[in-house]
């Protein structure tokens, strides 16, 4: 299946809205429905003190593919700058997510993402593992965004269309060179990237672009943004504006062995946050962390989000790589899975997904040079 064609993965479970009756922008306190006891499972680390946040890497200097490599090891997140991405394009990219979570519900419900599909708008899927709700929405897009804008604005949707499409385009050309480098910053050698033929079909990734919206919240120490979760992708390329939100569950560097903490990664103008996920876990046997993050909300802003997912073409089964399983492990640890496979079990499984496709030592050989086409 061509990696661009509509819904090519499966859905979660969908719980599509918030209950009927309630609306962010008139609420004054937050509801039981929305109130979460547990969100000091880890202490929060003060933004200014220990552990220090993910790096900030510059994708042009001569050191980056080593530290990415650093980067994905101890926090499985880095900050990425000299990417090439035009400011002006984050820029309309955030005006057109604004404009299309200012919508009514009732409008942006047209675009409802149904039971059986990945795009459109709603809840993070997460929120069906969860008896409360988030303080957030969501809006998927995998493939063409112009039905669901259609029925969100039928005489003038081609704006977010353009953009839309143009920032798929060059963030596919990003996700190309940023598995390149994370290919080599693992150790792999050219001749070792046999992904499905020549190295320049990394361009064929399968991506989707996930808007979120965080509103205002009256008292942001009881509600949350997204529920703490890895992605399941490859990486997770997210733009996240000018707002605080985002935290990774990191330890100070040094100090390992120490607790884990909540660590807010700050904006950086025109950065990227590259988080790892979960495929790059398995293909890594385990080096390259699938990094856990959760985002927080705030009494004040707005904060939009871009998260951009991606992963292996649709054809294409990740194991943990022959080279890698040697080098300490000894063996690999995961069998493979393709994305769809490997999100169907996230759908039914959640945080224990990775855990369950672990292999016992006994399993015989699992692994591959990098990906096997099935
Ligand atoms: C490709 C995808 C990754 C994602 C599920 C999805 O089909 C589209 C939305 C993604 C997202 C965004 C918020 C967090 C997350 C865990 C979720 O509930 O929906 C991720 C999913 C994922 O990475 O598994
Ligand atoms: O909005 C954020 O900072 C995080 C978004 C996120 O984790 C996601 O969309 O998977
Ligand atoms: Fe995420």
């Amino acid at each position: 299946m061509p990696p661009h064609s509509e819904e090519p993965l499966p859905p979660y479970p969908n719980r599509v809205h918030h209950p009927e009756h309630f609306d962010f922008a008139t609420a004054r306190e937050v509801p039981d429905s929305h109130t979460w006891a547990d969100l000091h499972d880890y202490p929060t680390a003060a933004p200014s003190g220990s552990p220090s946040a993910p790096n900030v890497i510059d994708l042009t200097h001569p050191d980056a593919v080593n530290l990415i490599a650093r980067a994905c090891e101890e926090w499985g997140a880095f900050q990425l700058t000299g990417h090439g991405v035009p400011t002006g394009l984050l820029d309309h990219l955030e005006a057109q997510t604004r404009r299309l979570f200012q919508l009514s519900v009732e409008v942006k419900l047209k675009a409802a993402r149904m039971a059986d599909a990945v795009s459109g708008y709603g809840l993070a899927r997460v929120n069906s593992f969860f008896a409360k709700f988030m303080w957030s929405e969501g809006f998927t897009i995998s493939g063409s965004p112009a039905d669901n804008a259609r029925k969100l604005w039928p005489h003038d949707y081609r704006q977010f269309c353009d953009v839309v499409e143009e920032y798929t385009r060059v963030m596919k050309e990003l996700a190309g060179r940023l598995l390149h480098a994370m290919l080599l910053s693992l150790g792999l050698k050219e001749e070792d990237i046999d992904w499905a033929g020549p190295i320049r079909d990394l361009r064929d990734l399968s991506t989707v672009l996930h808007l979120n919206s965080y509103p205002p919240c009256p008292e942001p120490d009881r509600a949350i943004g997204l529920a703490a979760h890895t992605d399941s992708s490859f990486f997770t390329i997210l733009y996240q504006g000018g707002v605080n939100g985002l935290q990774v569950l990191g330890r100070a560097s040094d100090d390992p062995s120490g607790p884990a903490q909540w660590v807010t990664v700050p904006p950086v103008p025109g950065a990227f946050v590259v988080n790892v996920g979960d495929l790059m876990h398995i293909l890594s046997n385990g080096r390259f962390r699938s990094v856990r993050h959760r985002a927080v909300v705030n009494r004040t802003h707005h904060r939009v989000s871009a998260a951009f997912f991606c992963g292996p073409p649709a054809h294409v089964k990740v194991s943990p790589v022959t080279k890698l399983a040697g080098n300490g492990v000894g063996r690999g640890l995961y069998r493979a899975v393709t994305w769809a496979e490997y999100l169907s079990l996230k759908g039914k499984l959640f945080n224990r997904a990775l855990e369950s496709i672990k292999v016992s030592e006994e399993d015989g050989n699992n692994t591959s040079v990098v990906c096997k086409v099935v």
